[in-house]
Formats: structure tokens, C-alpha cells, sequence
């Protein structure tokens, strides 16, 4: 009998393969930020975090041009900013929209998910993508519509993937004890701050070489691996 009560899961590389997020996300927002800013910079919420972005950069007063050149720098170096994170999630809406792509969703992953939820498991994400990003991207997935078996969804405004303070926000935040809750994820730093909050991991481990040795966390190559009840 499984002392699991919920699971937190990342997205890329862990629902999601690695290449759709670098190779169809990011290109996608890259190529269409620009027009986007210029577009939409009278509407406050992306004024707002616009804002965030100089403020970020430690940009005092920056030109509209200067603010570009900033974000697609960061989509380049693939920077966490919750700012840009934001912004990329806005300009994904018009893709999803318009059937541009689907989300990738690993088979084995969205088949767990249903499992696990229709068995009553509260299940969450917690990914650098933001909320509405996250929203999306499992309303609009290769298998079909995933959003009814997520209770909630966690990004960087809760706090960095590295730090344990976020796991714990995470935890009051589903109000479970820590070790009744299970975080999978494909980085291993990520799953070392979840456990020094107390919470249980796996490390999902999908490059095609196996398991990594020494990785510190129970690991599987795949969702259909995970075994609740000898966690
Ligand atoms: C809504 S997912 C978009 C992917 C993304 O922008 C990202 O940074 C993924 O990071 P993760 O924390 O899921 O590894
Ligand atoms: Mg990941």
C-alpha cells in the first residue's frame, strides 16, 4: 500500500519530451516576440512584466528595441525568468489557437496520469513554464485533452526549481505532509531540493542511455516504471 498521496510533476523532460519545448516552443515565441511586444505594450499585464524584465536585467530605462534583444537573448540562453516565462506563455496561446502544434506528451506519461487520477490521486505540475503556459500546453496535447487530472499547477512565481524553500511552499501549498508527496523530474538538482524539504522523488531519466549511475534518486526511463508502493 502506496504512503503517496499526491504527485508534482515537471514538464520538460519528464511529461514532455525536451526537443518539443527547445525545438517547437521556443522557436515559435522567439520568432513571434518581437511583433508581439510591439503589438501588445499598451496592455498592462504585458507592461507588467515587460517591467520585470528590465528590472531583472538591472535595465533602468530601456527602449522597446532594448527589451527584445533582452528576451530573445534569454530564450537563447534558455534563461528561467519568470518575466519571459510569462511573455512566452502569451505569444503559445496564439499557437495552440491556431493548431500551429500540440503539445508533446510521452504516451506512458498521460496514460499514468489518468491512471493515477482516476484512482483519486491529487496530481500537480510544477514546471519553469508559467501557470497559463502549463495550462495550455495539457489542454492541448498529442493524446488528447490532460487538464482534468491536474488538481493544480505550480511555476517560478512559487519559487526556483533548485531551491527547497519552493517544495516547501509546494507542500502547505497542497497541504500534505512532505514525504506524502512524490516530485518526478528529470534534473537531478531539482530533486535534491525537493528531498531536503522532506519530499519523496523520481528521477525520470529519458535520454535512451538508461539510468544514470549514482544518481541519488529512486529512477525509472519511463511513467509505466513508477511503482507507488515501493516508494
Ligand atoms: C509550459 S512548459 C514550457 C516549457 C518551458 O518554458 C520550460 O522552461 C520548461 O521547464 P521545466 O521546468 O518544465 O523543465
Ligand atoms: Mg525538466
Amino acid at each position: 500500500m502506496s504512503t503517496i498521496r499526491a504527485i508534482v510533476t515537471d514538464i520538460e523532460g519528464t511529461t514532455s519530451s525536451i526537443s518539443f519545448v527547445k525545438d517547437v516552443l521556443f522557436p515559435y515565441a522567439r520568432e513571434r516576440l518581437p511583433a508581439f511586444v510591439v503589438t501588445h505594450s499598451d496592455k498592462p499585464e504585458v507592461q507588467h512584466w515587460l517591467h520585470e524584465a528590465a528590472r531583472e536585467a538591472g535595465l533602468v530605462s530601456a527602449s522597446e528595441q532594448e527589451i527584445i534583444d533582452l528576451l530573445i537573448g534569454w530564450i537563447d540562453t534558455d534563461r528561467k525568468s519568470t518575466a519571459l516565462k510569462a511573455l512566452q506563455g502569451m505569444i503559445w496561446q496564439d499557437g495552440y489557437r491556431d493548431s500551429d502544434f500540440r503539445a508533446h506528451v510521452y504516451a506512458d506519461a498521460a496514460r499514468c496520469l489518468r491512471r493515477w487520477s482516476a484512482a483519486g490521486l491529487p496530481l500537480y505540475v510544477y514546471s519553469s513554464g508559467s501557470v497559463p503556459a502549463q495550462k495550455l500546453l495539457f489542454a492541448h496535447t498529442e493524446q488528447g485533452d490532460l487538464s482534468s487530472v491536474f488538481s493544480g499547477y505550480f511555476d517560478t512565481e512559487t519559487g526556483a526549481k533548485r531551491e527547497s524553500a519552493s517544495y516547501s511552499r509546494i507542500a502547505r501549498a497542497i497541504d500534505l505532509p512532505a514525504d506524502r508527496i512524490l516530485f518526478l523530474s528529470d534534473i537531478v538538482e531539482e530533486l535534491d531540493a525537493a528531498r531536503t524539504a522532506g519530499l519523496r522523488t523520481v528521477l525520470v531519466a529519458r535520454s535512451g542511455d538508461g539510468c544514470p549511475a549514482g544518481a541519488g534518486h529512486p529512477c525509472v526511463i519511463d511513467f509505466d516504471a513508477i511503482d507507488l508502493d515501493s516508494l
